[in-house]
């Protein structure tokens, strides 16, 4: 069995080395010759999955996507054609959470003031504006949430319509599928329009999707508003960011807010699982025994921590300033934005690092935030 996968997937050998034989190809310029002998076929979000793609292979079996977005997918498309199709709902939640809760903390060591004194609108409340919402709690950050879409569905939290947000919001955070239909489209959900309504020194964050946001709109509106502070890991025209965009944005990366090592050997890991069903076979890998040691292996709290300590601890697990500075020097073509997303291997989420205490007395709230063994 032929399965053909995008090199920029983790762990591929060790989990599906056993089901077949694994090639390793460039996701970006996949074609449908090169699809064309495949039986597996396991991409990420650059690789559009359409008849264009498939229509010379006539014996696919199964396509994965290691992601969340189904954007590049036309699972209509598979779907007529019987092949099943698996993606990885939840795999990077955690990792694009802690990504937007870092970015925050960031703003507020850059700017003054807490951001615990900040008022967070997450919109999109599925598994990463969940996730974020879990990290606001655990530090005891006021959030509200807009997601029309499950309040009608019964989801018991309580939900707020965007606008209403806008007007109480310090903080917007974005975390919504790319969609262009539907009773709430969300391709450039902020348009000028809705940019213009950006309350006074506010904060908005993209890790969802780059045409979420009207990018040419929002050169204008930042220009305009130097109050505005912009944190975006997301583009329109991936992998080629405006540049002039980039000059006006507090913190940017390259498509990587779920790039932890575990987000990502978690997305693999759900493709293996969906595989294996599709194959009738028992997954024997462990999702666990993949990932290395963390480098520190603890850290001892002799007190109880500030905002700015805090920040500190989040900084030795991913140190989000890195990634915008070599973005800035290096990502801004298209060869350096996929080159940095390539080798991105050295982030790790709060749960890698052990942390015990001998002072501290306030202390579950840092285990609520995902870091793990907090105990004296
Ligand atoms: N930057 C990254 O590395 C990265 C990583 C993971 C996901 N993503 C992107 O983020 C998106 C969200 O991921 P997720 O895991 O939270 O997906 P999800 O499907 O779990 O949640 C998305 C939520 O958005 C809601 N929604 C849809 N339209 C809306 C609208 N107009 N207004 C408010 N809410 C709306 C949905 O009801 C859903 O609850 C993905 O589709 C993907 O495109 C990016
Ligand atoms: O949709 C997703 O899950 C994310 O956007 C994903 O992390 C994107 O990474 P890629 O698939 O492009 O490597």
């Amino acid at each position: 069995m032929k399965i053909l996968v995008d090199e920029n997937m983790p762990y591929v050998d060790e989990l599906f080395g056993e089901l077949g034989q694994v090639v390793k190809v460039s996701g970006r310029t996949l074609d449908a010759a090169t699809v064309a002998a495949a039986d597996v076929l396991l991409v990420r979000s650059v690789t559009k999955v359409n008849d264009a793609l498939l229509q010379a292979n006539q014996q696919l079996r199964f396509v994965g996507s290691a992601t969340i977005g189904m954007d590049h997918v036309d699972r209509d498309y598979l779907a007529s054609r019987n092949i099943p199709f698996a993606n990885a709902p939840g795999c990077n939640a955690i990792a694009v959470g802690e990504f937007a809760f870092i970015a925050m903390l960031e703003l507020a060591q850059r700017y003054g003031g807490r951001l615990k004194d900040k008022r967070v609108a997450i919109v999109g409340a599925g598994n990463t504006g969940t996730a974020l919402a879990n990290c606001l709690k655990a530090y005891g950050v006021e959030y509200r949430l807009c997601d029309p879409l499950l309040a009608q569905s019964g989801d018991k939290r309580e939900f707020y319509a965007l606008d209403e947000l806008l007007g109480w919001a310090d903080v917007i955070s974005l975390h919504v599928p790319l969609t262009r239909e539907g009773p709430h489209p969300t391709w450039y959900l902020f348009d000028e329009q809705k940019l213009d309504k950006l309350p006074q020194n506010a904060w908005l964050l993209n890790c969802c999707r780059g045409e979420v946001i009207d990018n040419r709109a929002l050169i204008r509106v930042k220009s305009r508003r130097a109050d505005l502070r912009l944190v975006l890991d997301v583009w329109e025209g991936e992998p080629n960011p405006m540049a002039e965009l980039v000059l006006l944005v507090d913190l940017a990366t390259p498509h990587i807010a779920g790039y932890s090592l575990e987000g990502k050997a978690r997305g693999t890991y759900m493709l293996y699982q969906a595989l294996c069903r599709e194959l009738g076979i028992t997954p024997s890998a462990d999702l666990n025994s993949l990932l290395p040691p963390f480098h520190l292996a603890g850290v001892t709290l002799s007190q109880n921590i500030d905002e700015r300590q805090l920040l500190g601890l989040c900084r030795s697990v991913y140190d989000l300033r890195d990634d915008d500075w070599v973005f800035r020097r290096e990502g801004l073509d298209g060869r350096g934005f996929d080159n940095m997303r390539k080798n991105h291997r050295h982030r790790r989420e709060f749960s890698a690092l052990a942390l015990a205490h001998t002072g501290a007395s306030e202390v579950d709230w840092l285990s609520q935030l995902g870091f793990t063994g907090i105990g004296s």
